[in-house]
């Protein structure tokens, strides 16, 4: 078949890692059945993404668009890996300059469907205007969704039944199941800072895109499975968003990503030829992705935490070249030295190869900040968890793997969200070696059985496939 004779799909994700790599695992996934993919983002991203198999990169052209520049925004900076988390909302401004170079693409190119990220708020209308059938793509879970609540509320246009800091705190009033899905005091108190922050620079509140996203879709596709989160799946689709929500799967990455030989494998030795020296499930993996920015605090008590559980570990540590006028990543006096003279630990500073190196048989567990991708990463290897979530709706996962027990929290003070050196240590062991962390071991490997079925994902993907070549665009 010509590439102009297959069906067109323009992909818009956001301007992040954890959001350009599932966007282009969906369009790998969609070339193989057949799809012309578009591929759209800035110019650096494009430049960052992992390479495409040979097999399937005519069938996915990445498409740069320059990003305008904005005030306060570094020249450097074209996703939220290049800022400090104060720092994204002028990030999301000059997306929103994207609206105009965005609507000529798509009304030269006029594909059968466009799928767009949270972000693209304005892409519903511009579709719509073009009679473009458009699909929200949603990147967190179900549950996620679910605690947002109903668009309508997110938006400012019906009442919000949740007035005081203790209805905030509580179960939203329209999940009618029991639930321990909830934020903790210090998670709200930082989520109000940020919200208050992004209402100063963007043109519309976080409120309203993250209402209006879904809002204006005409289906939602989802990273996740009725096998994981059947209850939230169903409350998502007939009362909150109240149209068809299809889970694409969760998309479980194969071992080795095409990005690990970006430099023909040299990285991948260097760190296989340390992980290969440790012993069998000895070693914590430490990630806390490509967004949060903690304090030089909490850098310390986790260096120091680290050293105190005896354990080896892998630390791979945000390129702090990345954050202006910002020290955040200063490890402890002495630490570098202390570790690398004990060869105890490897610290990687930059981008390390994550799935890869969650697969090598010496890791034993991960400290994570519980990102979606991560958790899906690490459950569909069947790594058990030591969560320390941060920011966005990382602390709501952090509570619903707890409650399947498939690892801990680190425990943290419930006003300032603190935690000390002594509690990483504890949960590290306790996760990893203790004899009482065996549940915690046993219910990842189990939980391997639905984040790791190949068979299973791959069959989401072929409904998915089938409702977009079904897809009969709605009468005007
Ligand atoms: O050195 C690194 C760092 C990251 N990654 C990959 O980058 C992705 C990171 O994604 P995630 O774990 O979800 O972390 P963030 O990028 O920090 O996640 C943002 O996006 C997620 C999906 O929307 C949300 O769940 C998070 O809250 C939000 O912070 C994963 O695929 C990792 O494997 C690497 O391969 N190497």
């Amino acid at each position: 078949m010509e590439n102009k004779d297959r069906p067109q799909v323009v992909m818009v994700p956001w301007l992040a890692m954890g959001h350009l790599i599932p966007f282009l695992e969906l369009s790998k996934c969609l070339a193989l059945k057949g799809f012309q993919i578009s591929f759209i983002s800035t110019p650096k991203n494009i430049d960052k993404l992992p390479k495409i198999p040979p097999n399937i990169s005519s069938l996915i052209n990445l498409v740069k668009i320059p990003l305008p520049q904005v005030d306060n925004l570094p020249v450097y900076a074209e996703s939220t890996f290049d800022l400090p988390s104060e720092k994204v909302h002028y990030l999301t401004k000059a997306f929103d300059g994207l609206q105009v170079p965005m609507a000529s693409y798509l009304e030269n190119s006029l594909p059968n469907w466009i799928i767009y990220d949270s972000a693209a708020y304005w892409l519903p209308p511009i579709a719509n205007k073009l009679g473009i059938p458009c699909a929200y793509f949603c990147l967190v879970n179900a549950a996620t969704i679910a605690w947002n609540g109903p668009p309508s509320v997110l938006m400012g246009i019906t009442e919000n039944p949740r007035k005081t800091l203790e209805d905030i705190l509580g179960v939203p009033p329209w999940v009618p199941f029991p639930s321990k899905v909830v934020y903790r005091l210090h998670e709200i108190l930082r989520l109000m800072k940020n919200y208050n922050q992004d209402n100063n620079v963007e043109d519309v509140s976080p409120g309203y895109r993250a209402g209006s996203s879904p809002q204006g879709a005409d289906v939602v596709f989802i990273r996740s499975c009725t096998e994981f989160e059947s209850d939230w799946l169903q409350l998502i689709e007939e009362n909150i968003l109240q149209k068809p929500v299809v889970p694409v799967g969760l998309l479980p990455p194969s071992s080795v990503r095409s990005d690990d030989d970006n430099d023909n494998g040299e990285t991948w030795r260097e760190i296989s030829e340390w992980l290969d020296k440790q012993k069998k499930e000895s070693v914590v993996y430490v990630s806390i992705g490509t967004e949060a920015t903690p304090t030089e605090e909490e850098v310390v008590e986790l260096a120091l935490g680290l050293e105190l559980s005896q354990l080896p570990f892998f630390w791979v540590i945000r390129n702090p070249k990345c954050l202006t006028g910002d020290d955040s990543f200063k490890l402890p006096d002495g630490f570098e030295d202390r570790i690398s003279f004990s060869g105890r630990g490897y610290i990687c500073k930059g981008w390390a190869p994550q799935v890869r190196i969650l697969a090598h048989p010496s890791v034993g567990g991960f400290l994570t900040h519980c990102g979606w991708n991560s958790i899906i990463e690490a459950l569909s290897l069947g790594q058990a968890l030591i969560m320390l979530p941060f920011l966005g709706e990382q602390g709501l996962n952090a509570r619903m793997l707890e409650e399947r027990k498939v690892g801990m929290e680190i425990p943290r003070d419930e006003r300032d969200g603190s935690f000390t050196r002594d509690s990483v240590a504890k949960s590290l062991r306790m996760v990893i070696v203790d004899e009482d962390g065996e549940t915690f071991r046993a219910k990842a490997r189990e939980m391997r059985g639905i984040f790791g079925d190949k068979h299973l994902h791959d069959q989401y993907i072929d409904k998915f496939v089938q409702y977009l070549k079904d897809y009969k665009p709605k009468e005007t």
